[in-house]
């Protein structure tokens, strides 16, 4: 009989430890840039070990109070609706969010950087709204530290993989160095059947990096993998989900002590469009509540993100020896801040605009 065709290079996301990357003069140093560039290139989308660094306890007790803050009756957790500050920094209902015009089927806490002179009659210039759960606001915080300075880890990483000049790097640290950061926290209810959206949409990130803990829930973060010259059979078999234009939707189930890391619209311009930021959903029909919490370490909110000269090198060298025919399109520069301005505008169902994850 004849079997499924799969392509099993694709049937999985790579796994990259952050260990190398802690340890100065570690020895596996090169080699593990170098998988993270391949990783970078080929998917967007990886597995970032961190069980070296951070005690699994930790996320989960987050996990914890996260699912104490969603149980509480609804006018509870109106207290701090995104209606009483800024319309993006607080809690947003159950279908709140729209990615592609559809209502997604989550609630969630939206937390940004804190800004200087918060003035909440100005989209995102208001101030953070934390649940008077005891421990809660003191237990993320620590959380929040650990993944700037994760992020800081990765860049570095990245950087080298891609082969930028001390130099090169310092001026990529200096747009870096004062991340505006988000996190949500985020809570999705079983998926009805007769849900005509998803938990959330199909969208690109549209930062830098994303590192995302997420409870055990299987089956629910999808990742599409695009490869035009691959016949795929559905065949029913977990990880592929679908198929469509030679591409397929494969489950990104997490993995103990390691968080999925994906790269945000800002590495694809950083990199002339070398790193793909990947399209990604989430399809949650369990029976269980499932609890994520996505941390977006950004670019600083004033940064100019352009092409690298580093990845600009690797693509002349590309045609230089053939690898690449087509003309190269240079990226346009862009003010990180103006581009999450004009992300959020349309982010919510009560806002006149799109919705979070819209491209245009
Ligand atoms: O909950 C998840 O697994 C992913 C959420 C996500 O993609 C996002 O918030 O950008
Ligand atoms: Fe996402």
């Amino acid at each position: 009989m004849e079997g499924p065709i799969v392509n099993t290079k694709l049937a999985a996301l790579p796994i990259i430890s952050v260990e190398p990357f802690l340890q100065p003069g570690h020895h596996g140093r090169l080699s593990a840039a170098a998988a993270l560039h391949a990783a970078c290139t080929e998917y967007g989308f990886f597995y970032l070990d961190i069980s070296s660094h951070i005690d699994p306890s930790e996320p989960e007790e987050l996990t914890r109070l996260a699912r104490e803050f969603f149980a509480l009756p609804e006018e509870e957790k109106d207290k701090i609706s995104i209606a009483n500050e800024d319309g993006v920094r607080g809690y947003q209902r159950l279908k709140e969010n729209v990615t592609n015009g559809k209502a997604d089927n989550h609630e969630a806490i939206d937390f940004f950087k804190p800004v200087e002179k918060p003035d909440k009659t100005k989209t995102l210039w208001g101030e953070n709204q934390w649940p008077s759960i005891p421990g809660f606001r003191e237990k993320y915080e620590v959380w929040i530290e650990k993944m700037k300075n994760l992020g800081m880890v990765v860049m570095e990483a990245m950087a080298t993989g891609l082969g930028v000049t001390p130099e090169e790097w310092a001026e990529l640290q200096s747009k870096v160095d004062d991340s505006f950061w988000v996190m949500r926290i985020i809570g999705y209810p079983p998926l009805p059947n007769d849900h005509d959206g998803f938990s959330c949409g199909a969208h690109k990130d549209y930062g830098c990096l994303t590192f995302l803990y997420a409870d055990p829930t299987p089956g629910a973060l999808q990742v599409y993998l695009n490869d035009p010259g691959l016949v795929v059979k559905e065949d029913g078999r977990t990880p592929v989900q679908r198929v469509e234009d030679g591409g397929r939707w494969i489950n990104a189930d997490p993995i103990p002590g390691c968080v999925v890391c994906n790269i945000g619209e800002m590495w694809e311009v950083w990199t002339n469009g070398l790193y793909k930021s990947t399209l990604h959903r989430v399809v949650h029909r369990g029976s269980n509540y499932r609890v994520s919490i996505p941390f977006f370490f950004e670019a600083n909110f004033d940064a100019l993100v352009e092409p690298l000269p580093a990845a600009r090198r690797i693509q002349d060298d590309d045609r230089a020896v053939g690898k690449a025919t087509e003309p190269i399109k240079v990226y346009e520069p862009v003010v990180y801040g103006d581009f999450l301005l004009k992300k959020l505008s349309g982010n919510y169902a009560t806002s006149p605009g799109k919705g979070r994850y819209d491209t245009n």
